[in-house]
């Protein structure tokens, strides 16, 4: 099997070309996911994704998470897909519509300033679905945050889904902040059916936040795409940033937008660090 590895800020992932490929080699690579993925045993990545047909948009995304979930987006998964699709002539579209297990999403390839390609996706509109248990303290309260006992600690959590579920928390002091301990608890919580990605946010300016992420099926990654939009719309939702921010997470800059017509755009760059080849067991 030839393989790409890219990543985003980061978030890598293996991308494998599967538009020639039989079901049956989809479906062995699908299971395999979780090998490819293992950092010492197999090639190692976050995430494998896979190009295939489709016939609803100019092409399909399926990604596997680490772990052998499928995730129905990523965000900066679908970057380094553009980038691998157009470059590998695959599509010659700079402009591409993708089918995801979340809808379409579009994606255009745009030259930035400094010669570094920008890969600009617009993720359409974010779901806010409001946490099952119903708010507390003021019943006036506009934010739409809800308190989430995890042990002794209570946090204050923004549901979103920017093609996949996000809780977002908001703190003062992300040094306090055990990742590895808490994101578990928070990605299997009750108040989660399907799971959820978790964001640990600190807010350092009307268009500025620091933001650490436990990814659902994948744990502790360098960048969550989806996550630091998610991360925005909570921020703005929450009267703690603009409509448009710049999120710093630990592999790199995301710039997100939640324009007026209630679209989240996500602009970053997606690397590749090198080709190789592997057996298909
Ligand atoms: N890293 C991806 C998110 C993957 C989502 C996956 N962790 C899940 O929700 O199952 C991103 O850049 O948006």
């Amino acid at each position: 099997m030839q393989f790409s590895k890219w990543h985003g800020i980061g978030n890598d992932f293996i991308i494998v070309n599967g538009l020639q490929e039989t079901a049956a080699t989809i479906a062995k690579l699908q299971q395999q996911a979780a090998f490819f993925c293992d950092r010492h045993l197999g090639i190692g990545a976050d995430g494998l994704i896979i190009v295939l047909p489709s016939e609803k948009a100019d092409i399909r995304m399926k990604i596997i998470n680490s772990d052998g979930s499928e995730a129905e987006m990523c965000g900066n998964g679908s970057r380094c897909f553009t980038r691998y699709v157009f470059e590998n002539g695959l599509l010659l579209k700079r402009q591409m519509e993708i089918e995801t297990l979340a809808g379409i999403i579009r994606t255009e390839l745009v030259d930035g300033n400094d010669g570094n390609v920008i890969v600009r996706v617009d993720l359409g509109e974010p779901k806010l679905k409001r946490a099952q248990i119903p708010m507390q303290g003021d019943p006036n309260d506009t934010a739409v945050h809800v308190p989430i006992q995890i042990g002794e600690q209570t946090f204050y959590a923004t549901a979103v889904s920017t093609g996949v579920p996000h809780c977002v928390i908001f703190v003062e002091d992300l040094k306090g902040i055990d990742l590895g301990v808490l994101g578990p608890k928070v990605e299997c919580h009750n108040l989660f059916p399907r799971k959820t990605n978790v964001e640990f946010v600190k807010v350092v300016g009307k268009n500025e936040a620091i933001m650490k992420v436990w990814e659902r099926g994948a744990g502790i990654t360098m960048a969550c795409g989806t996550g630091a939009s998610a991360t925005l719309v909570a921020a703005a939702l929450n009267g703690l940033t603009e409509r448009r921010a710049v999120i710093h997470l630990d592999g790199g800059d995301l710039s997100i937008e939640w324009d007026q017509n209630n679209r989240v755009i996500l602009s970053g760059t997606a690397t590749q660090v090198f080709q190789g080849k592997c057996e298909i067991r």
